[in-house]
């Protein structure tokens, strides 16, 4: 059984590792999978997001997206490296009847959308990043001649889209893992309103990202627990300004996400580039297994302590009565023998868990090997190489591992002291 949201709600109730023998998430419905896609939360978040264009797709659209083989519509700008039918791919123009048949163009069913794409791309200054709902081609980078996800040409995105499995994810599996949902299902449910996904291609304005400044951020109950790197290598200047970043996204998050988003649990994807003053919404992601949860497992994500209360807004109490005609030296002497007086109150552990901080982990000097990033590129199933070992063996291993699992965890927690103490 799921473990229910109530159940995380504080330290004292979150899940201990070793009393699990799954991944306690708690249940992920069709609508937490439909809030994290980008036609959703984009007009909510439009201030924040750097600019992007929303294309609506349509059936056939998506039926040329779904086919087997790669035929492009012609298309004056292709590149030439396209028409070699040997590889498979190849423009209608140039297929091996060489005709200029209106069948032979895949595009004939869905001219709107291509003449949007490529108006798009000139209203977003001739260069973009495309991606579906939930996923960019990362993927499939390895087709496009610039080696990135930067595209000129709607050539460009239906080469990349078409060859990327991301992309294929959202086309056939977005709903898969949700409570209320099974494949099976589908025939049956075309009354219900969430069966229809309306896919959009979101085109982005290509930026020239620099990837040590973007950061996934992990929300649980509403609070931001713990945030890292997304690009998994060392930028030793990160560590110098740890937390004046931790400080700017905890503010964004505090004023912009916290309390508009409508789930509790998610997580979303930063960029914070110099001065470092101002943050910029990339992305946001289901809370569940689907999402890479990078530089931490899912374990330590769903069982680390949490605050009790969303951070506290700043108040300043003002007295009213007599005491709003003391003099201010007085009012401040006041409010601070009140705060002392509330403090005294508390034990120390209340009153650290009070100022608690997210965990903010960047990639240390050789860290590569202590975060075992030999797994694939990519892979947002990652889990610890025990945990994948110990599901082979059925609950009896998996209790094993969990039996384990804090050992394991007190033991990278020592030697990330002791490298901090170096
Ligand atoms: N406007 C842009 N210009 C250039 N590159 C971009 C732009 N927007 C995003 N990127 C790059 O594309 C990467 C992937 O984008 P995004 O996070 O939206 O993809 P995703 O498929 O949702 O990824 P994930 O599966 O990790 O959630 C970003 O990390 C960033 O490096
Ligand atoms: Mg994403």
């Amino acid at each position: 059984m799921p473990v229910a949201e109530a159940d995380l709600a504080d330290a004292s109730t979150t899940p201990q590792p070793q009393s699990l023998t799954r991944l306690p998430f708690p249940q992920c419905t069709r609508l937490h999978i439909l809030h994290c896609s980008y036609h959703y939360w984009h007009p909510k978040y439009r201030a924040i997001t750097p600019k992007a264009r929303l294309i609506p797709l349509s059936q056939p659209f998506l039926d040329y997206l779904r086919a087997d083989g790669i035929i492009l519509p012609p298309d004056d700008n292709a590149p030439e490296a396209w028409s070699d039918s040997d590889s498979g791919l190849y423009s209608s123009t140039d297929n091996p009847s060489d005709s200029e048949d209106e069948d032979d163009d895949p595009s004939a069913q869905w001219r709107e959308i291509h003449q949007s794409i490529k108006s798009t791309i000139a209203e977003l200054g001739g260069k973009v990043v495309p991606k579906l709902n939930w996923s960019a081609p990362k993927d499939a980078t390895w087709i496009n001649a610039t080696n990135s996800m930067e595209c000129r040409t709607p050539s460009d995105i239906y080469l990349l889209l078409k060859s990327s499995n991301f992309v294929t994810h959202d086309l056939e599996h977005a709903f898969d893992d949700c409570e209320d949902y099974s494949h099976s299902d589908t025939a049956a449910s075309a009354a219900d309103p969430l069966s229809e996904i309306p896919y959009h291609l979101v085109l982005r304005k290509y930026l020239l990202l620099n990837p040590s400044v973007e950061f996934r951020c992990f929300v649980r109950n509403r609070k931001l627990i713990a945030l890292c790197q997304r690009d998994l290598n060392h930028f030793e200047f990160l560590f110098k300004m740890q937390s004046k970043l931790r400080d700017r996204i905890q503010k964004f998050f505090d004023e912009k996400l916290r309390d508009t988003f409508p789930d509790e649990n998610f997580t979303f994807d930063v960029y914070v580039p110099p001065p470092h003053d101002r943050v910029w919404l990339i992305d946001l992601n289901p809370w569940a297994i689907r999402t890479d949860p990078l530089i931490f497992s899912w374990m330590e994500l769903l069982t680390m302590p949490e605050p009790r209360l969303p951070a506290p807004a700043q108040t300043v109490r003002i007295p009213l009565g007599p005491a709003a005609q003391l003099p201010v030296s007085e009012l401040q002497a006041m409010q601070l023998l009140e705060s002392d007086s509330e403090e005294s109150l508390l034990s120390e552990e209340e009153a650290e868990e009070d100022i608690f901080v997210p965990e903010f982990r960047l990639v240390k000097r050789d860290d590569p090997e202590a975060y075992n990033f030999n797994t694939p590129q990519f892979s947002a199933h990652k889990l610890p190489r025990e945990v994948v070992d110990a599901s082979k063996e059925g609950v009896g291993g998996l209790r094993e591992f969990a039996d384990q699992w804090k050992d394991i965890l007190a033991k990278r927690q020592q030697a990330d002291q002791d490298s901090d103490g170096d």
